[in-house]
């Protein structure tokens, strides 16, 4: 699983080449495409949380493991219902910073990391929620007006790359070129795919695929014979849990609910589970080195 990352994001910007030239505007292709990165990479590269914390656990660990992720969501949960602005803000910046940290798996950087990581991931954000300013605008307004706020989003666009390009430019051992190039192309990709469609294609493949091979490499030595299969299969359990809860929330609110609502609560439920993840990755991660 060494260059899957490499190979993911080529597949990543296959099915969006496909997307443009025979499938746009068809919602049929746009469904399948979400759920099935949803499905396969999405949730699953946040179901080992567990085993990044210790490869080896025992149940009295995973007990207290599970009561902690538990807690944050809870926690998190009580955010939501009391200052959804607020709960929002912190969703974006956290994802930001979460996605920007997957762009440089492969690199040490000694200067500005974690403005480097939230400068990124804010671009990437930046240009999927940006390109579709009105749908976005429509799935946030029961929680927040964010019409004015186009403008200012275009700046902290503009001066994300900036700020990305100086601190890349003082790392000396970083190639910049390349990560200014796909934040070029890529940017300019997304901004211009559907919101749904630009956000599953850099989700599942900019981001989870590329974690998920990095869990591996982590991983694959406590995993005994048959690693990948048992690799696999040790993420299944809380894939499931994840799928199920969710899809049951979900069909309840089904019939009485529009589907921006629906979007928006889905979102709300995948920064429930990701809060807690995003806490456990960064300390993996940042163990590592
Ligand atoms: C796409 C989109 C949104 C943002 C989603 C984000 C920020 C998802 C982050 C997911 C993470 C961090 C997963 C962890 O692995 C909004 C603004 C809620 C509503 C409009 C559509």
């Amino acid at each position: 699983m060494k260059n899957t990352d490499i190979w993911g994001k080529v597949v990543g910007f296959i099915i969006a080449g496909l997307y443009l030239v025979f499938f746009e505007g068809n919602q049929t292709f746009e469904w399948i495409l979400f759920a099935l990165v949803l499905f396969t990479v999405g949730i699953p590269h946040g179901a080992l949380d567990h085993l990044l914390a210790n490869p080896h656990i025992q149940r009295r660990d995973l007990t207290r493991f599970i009561l902690k992720y538990l807690g944050i969501i809870m926690l998190y949960l009580l955010v939501w219902t009391m200052i959804p602005a607020l709960a929002l803000i912190s969703f974006l910046i956290m994802s930001a910073y979460h996605f920007g940290q997957s762009h440089y798996l492969r690199e040490r950087l000694l200067i500005g990391k974690g403005f480097c990581y939230l400068g990124t991931g804010a671009f990437y954000l930046g240009a999927i929620l940006l390109g579709n300013f009105e749908q976005t605008e429509s799935i946030l307004s029961p929680i927040v007006a964010i019409g004015s706020f186009y403008d200012v989003g275009l700046l902290l666009l503009g001066t994300s790359v900036i700020a990305v390009f100086f601190i890349l430019r003082k790392n000396k051992q970083i190639h910049y070129p390349i990560y200014l190039a796909e934040m070029l192309i890529l940017g300019t990709l997304l901004f211009y795919l559907p919101l749904l469609v630009g956000f599953i294609l850099y989700f599942g493949f900019w981001h989870a695929l590329p974690s998920m091979s990095e869990e591996y490499q982590s991983l694959k030595f406590s995993l005994g014979d048959n690693r990948l299969s048992q690799f696999f299969l040790r993420m299944l359990p809380f894939t499931a849990a994840s799928i199920i809860g969710m899809g049951i929330i979900l069909v309840i609110l089904y019939p009485t609910n529009t589907t921006q609502e629906l979007t928006l609560l889905f979102f709300v439920l995948v920064s429930l589970i990701s809060a807690p993840h995003i806490w456990y990755m960064n300390g993996f991660l940042e163990s590592r080195h």
